[in-house]
């Protein structure tokens, strides 16, 4: 049979040639270097001040090809998987430096969405810079021949898995069953049909969250149970179709502990925050900037299980919180149960439909807001139009986007709110993720 050409589908490498020289001018959102040749790049892993040698790719990116010299605040980066790794993308640079340029993203986006030049930037919230990721998501591959699995995270802008047994950011509860956990699943003969794993670093034992594809044998199910007593884990089981279920459902619930120490018991796939030291003092500034006391009505808008919604409850005449998962509702409801906390009004709303707010009332004392990326817009519209008197004196926006976060502030600016204060989180070091936490007052 003829053979045709077939063009390789990786890129091809530039031509010697076609490299340029340039120095890095500044970091970009994403804290991918920019140069000007003149026509503006975006090189991953440069610094400014570094000049480098690079090649041009596609329109606007460039790789590098040779760093000529090297910026003071470059660090070398320290974990053993930074160069293949698609985790952390910013563990080249010196910590003063990550923080510096986070504070400076969310000081251009507020500047270029809502035309605010000069903000009250306060003490940045932050923790530990390593050992702090308490649930992480890892990939998984089967080699049907060699009847072997890998087990890591995807290569940078790839799909390929860079197999790993110790993750840098990663709480020890998690890098203590990582390693163990091929052997497991090869032992047991899931490996064709395991999906991702995510582990949790949760109480009472860390969690193992198995994505598995077809049914799961009795004898599997078997040796699955002996391991998770031997290695003090909890297993659960996640078919993509139902709610993941522990492999012994009489076991106690994983829970995590709100900055009370009430347990926020959580059903495996429940949304809980990543870093539970600058958690602890997230939900601390939260409480400080909202001050409420005893005869506050006070909502907590995204709540999910309810990190803020306890604490806020404790310190409040009542609580209303809302969140959008019926069964996050749910938990919610059960843990201020479990804290004998009957102050707590837990509703399920999409809070992205104007006609859901109408179910709402607003005159309340103060609101936290704690949206997905995708920002608050309808609540922020409806809190910039209420008259006084029918709207909270007070408003903290917590958000893992700086972009919605400027935009929806922009619409509470334009209303009757005025930016009091606000903070950089930290909550991912190592990575260009970035996270805000802003308090707004009427401004009349
Ligand atoms: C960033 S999490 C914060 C959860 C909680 N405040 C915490 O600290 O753990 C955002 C929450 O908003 C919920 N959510 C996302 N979109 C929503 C929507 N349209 N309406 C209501 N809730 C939504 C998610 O289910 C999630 O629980």
């Amino acid at each position: 049979m003829a053979q045709f050409f077939k063009p390789s589908r990786r890129a091809k490498p530039q031509p010697q040639q076609r490299h340029q020289m340039a120095q890095v001018i500044a970091l970009d959102h994403q804290a991918r270097g920019i140069v000007r040749t003149p026509e503006v790049r975006f090189i991953e892993g440069v610094l400014p001040g570094e000049r480098i040698r690079f090649a041009p790719q596609g329109k606007y990116d460039g790789i590098l090809i040779e760093r000529l010299c090297s910026a003071e605040q470059r660090q070398t980066p320290p974990c053993q998987y930074y160069q293949t790794c698609g985790g952390c993308d910013f563990q080249h640079a010196s910590m003063s430096l990550q923080r510096r340029h986070k504070q400076q993203v969310v000081s251009e986006l507020f500047n270029k969405f809502a035309q605010l030049q000069q903000l009250p930037w306060q003490t940045m919230v932050a923790a530990q810079e390593s050992g702090y990721r308490r649930r992480v998501r890892l990939a998984t591959h089967w080699h049907a021949k060699r009847q072997q699995l890998t087990i890591g995270l995807r290569q940078r802008h790839s799909k390929k898995i860079v197999s790993i047994d110790q993750c840098w950011v990663c709480e020890p509860a998690i890098n203590d069953h990582l390693p163990k956990l091929a052997a497991l699943i090869e032992n047991v003969g899931l490996g064709r049909q395991l999906g991702h794993v995510d582990i949790l670093a949760v109480q009472p034992y860390p969690l193992i969250l198995l994505r598995i594809d077809g049914v799961v044998s009795d004898s599997q199910r078997q040796d699955l149970t002996q391991w998770q007593t031997q290695h003090s884990v909890q297993i659960a089981l996640d078919d993509g179709q139902a709610q993941p279920q522990l492999l012994v459902e009489t076991q106690q619930k994983p829970y995590v502990r709100s900055i009370d120490g009430d347990p926020l018991y959580l059903t495996p796939g429940d949304f809980f925050q990543v870093n539970a030291m600058v958690n602890q003092q997230l939900v601390e500034r939260a409480l400080a900037w909202l001050a409420p006391n005893s005869n506050d009505t006070v909502m907590d808008l995204y709540a999910g299980i309810g990190n803020f919604s306890l604490p806020l409850a404790r310190r409040c005449h009542q609580l209303v919180a809302v969140e959008g998962i019926t069964r996050m509702t749910a938990q919610l409801s059960r843990n201020a149960s479990a804290a004998g906390l009957s102050n707590i009004d837990a509703k399920t709303l999409d809070l992205l439909q104007p006609q859901a707010l109408q179910q709402l009332s607003f005159a309340v004392d103060a609101v936290l807001l704690d949206p997905a990326r995708a920002g608050a817009k309808v609540v922020a519209e409806k809190l910039a139009g209420l008259p006084k008197g029918q709207r909270p004196q007070r408003i903290v926006y917590v958000s893992c986007a700086a972009d919605t976060l400027a935009r929806d502030v922009a619409a509470l600016t334009q209303g009757n709110y005025r930016i009091s204060r606000c903070a950089v989180v930290d909550m991912f070091p190592q990575t260009h993720h970035i996270e805000t936490i802003m308090l707004l007052e009427e401004s009349e």
